[in-house]
């Protein structure tokens, strides 16, 4: 058994999450206060460490009021969390998974900080291993934030259950992180299909909304 999992991105026209110059304000104030809505539903929220160290998220619902704050769960397989992220800090719970590879010193300084170090991998995160850990632990809803890396691993994975991205009316150009990076699918056969199921303009741009065809 496993969390139901739902991908939200905010994305340029041209699929990327950040401009080749690391700016990454792509959602409106509208789409952020339908992000937060999100947040407030769901159980935990999930990022791979490549957007901590980016953009140092809080990853609680600061745009509308909650009376709670959701699990954050970062994906860090050798542990290179700053000991002063901003996801650390006491607004809610945290879980970092991480793997064999990570330096026994830096689990137990982040234990110190009152932070749940789940191992489960050798060189990355087992994430198939990691969702039944997170099932068993209560979870059943997850909002994976991305980025691009951890968002192919869990697609890949067949970890994804729903998908809604904004869609900013910008085009970014060049190579930057993508909705979905990795090593992508060779055939449009082992693609990953989707069934639109509703869409909206909001703001200057449009959401989608889309099951995961399993
Ligand atoms: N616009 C948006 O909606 C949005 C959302 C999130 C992130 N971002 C942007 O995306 C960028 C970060 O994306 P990224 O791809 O560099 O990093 P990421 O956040 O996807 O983190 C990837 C890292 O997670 C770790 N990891 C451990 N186990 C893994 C596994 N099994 N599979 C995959 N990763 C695993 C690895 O260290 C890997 O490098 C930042 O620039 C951030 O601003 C944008
Ligand atoms: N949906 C979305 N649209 C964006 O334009 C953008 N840059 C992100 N980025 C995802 C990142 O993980 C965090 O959502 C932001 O960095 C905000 O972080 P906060 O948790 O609010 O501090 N996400």
């Amino acid at each position: 058994m496993k969390p139901y999992v739902i991908s939200n991105v905010g994305m340029s026209l041209d699929g990327k999450l950040v401009t080749v110059g690391g700016d990454s304000r792509i959602s409106c104030e509208e789409d952020l206060i339908r992000v937060h809505k999100l947040r407030a539903k769901v159980d935990a929220i999930m990022v791979g460490i490549g957007t901590v160290l980016k953009d140092d998220p809080r990853l609680t619902v600061h745009k509308i009021k909650s009376e709670k704050n959701p699990i954050r769960i970062v994906v860090d397989s050798s542990l290179r969390i700053p000991l002063n992220a901003r996801v650390l800090n006491k607004e809610a719970k945290t879980i970092i998974a991480t793997t064999e590879k990570a330096n026994k010193e830096k689990i137990k300084a982040l234990e110190n900080l009152g932070v749940e170090v789940i191992v489960c991998g050798k060189e990355r995160v087992d994430l198939k291993k990691l969702m039944e850990i997170l099932y068993e632990k209560g979870i059943r809803s997850i909002l994976l934030e991305g980025g691009g890396t951890l968002n192919w691993s869990m697609f890949k994975e067949g970890l994804v259950d729903e998908v809604s991205v904004y869609i900013a009316p910008m085009i970014f150009g060049g190579k930057s992180v993508s909705y979905v990076d990795g090593e992508g699918f060779k055939s449009v056969d082992e693609a990953v299909k989707l069934k639109l199921k509703n869409f909206y303009k909001l703001g200057e741009g449009i959401v989608l909304e889309f099951d995961v065809i399993k």
